[in-house]
């Protein structure tokens, strides 16, 4: 028998834009979240699927005593060379999107939040999801909300950053927005507005 097509909301934003702190939201109401960010991370783990063609594209220095992929060195390494990063991502990726359609096909809940910072850079989620959500707040605050999580320094940040769409082209492609530039309690009441929205979109 074939698996119903799930409703999927596609979450995106740049790096601290707060989708982690709007995916919870939709948590607590119900949905069901799958997260690339989190996939991403099971799969570079020790004895995660991805390690062995890290290690065979960019050397044991990539890999840590315990058996999982370097993060910091890795970070320092792509987002300094676009070409790694490109190699990186021609092995995650595949991995990534395999991994989180299975995920979405086994979600129980009424509808699907599927997680992605590289939403609108990558065409293949886009026509996976019925609808994308973007989380937005202004560059400065992404750069002081990472900061002060992260220890990342500014210009680390901005590196990051200049790898991701602009904050423009990610409202362009955006069927519903999240603004987060103001206070954590003002995420709920937008998230409470947009689950009703997508249960009576999934029920149709
Ligand atoms: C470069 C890596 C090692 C840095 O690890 P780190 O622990 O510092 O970050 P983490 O994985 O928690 O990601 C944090 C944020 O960084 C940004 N980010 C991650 N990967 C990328 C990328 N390839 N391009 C642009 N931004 C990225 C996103 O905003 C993400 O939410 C790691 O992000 C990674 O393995 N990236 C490649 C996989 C990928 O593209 N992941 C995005 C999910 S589809
Ligand atoms: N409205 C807000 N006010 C203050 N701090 C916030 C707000 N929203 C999020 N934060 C904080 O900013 C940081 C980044 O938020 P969050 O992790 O939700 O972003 P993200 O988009 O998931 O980040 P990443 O792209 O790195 O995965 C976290 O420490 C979070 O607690």
């Amino acid at each position: 028998m074939q698996a119903v097509k799930p409703y999927v909301v596609g979450l995106t934003g740049g790096i601290g834009s707060g989708k982690s702190a709007a995916a919870d939201h939709f948590v607590a109401l119900g949905a069901s979240l799958v997260d690339t960010d989190r996939i991403a991370h099971a799969l570079t783990a020790p004895g995660g699927s991805a390690i062995p063609a890290i290690r065979s594209i960019f050397g044991a220095g990539m890999i840590a005593a315990d058996g999982s992929m370097d993060r910091t060195a890795m970070r320092a390494l792509v987002f300094e060379r676009p070409e790694a990063r490109r190699e990186l991502e021609a092995i995650l990726h595949p991995l990534i999107r395999a991994s989180s359609d299975r995920a979405c096909l086994a979600a129980p809940g009424p509808y699907v939040i599927l997680a992605v910072p590289l939403l609108i850079e990558s065409g293949s989620y886009r026509s996976r999801c019925s609808r994308i959500c973007v989380v937005d707040c202004p560059e400065a605050l992404q750069i002081k909300r990472v900061r002060s999580r992260s220890g990342l320094d500014e210009s680390q940040i901005r590196a990051i950053m200049a790898s991701q769409a602009t904050r423009a082209q990610r409202l362009a492609a955006a069927d519903d927005v999240i603004d987060n530039s103001g206070p954590l309690a003002e995420l709920a009441p937008q998230v409470q507005r947009l689950h009703l929205q997508y249960l009576a979109a999934a029920a149709r």
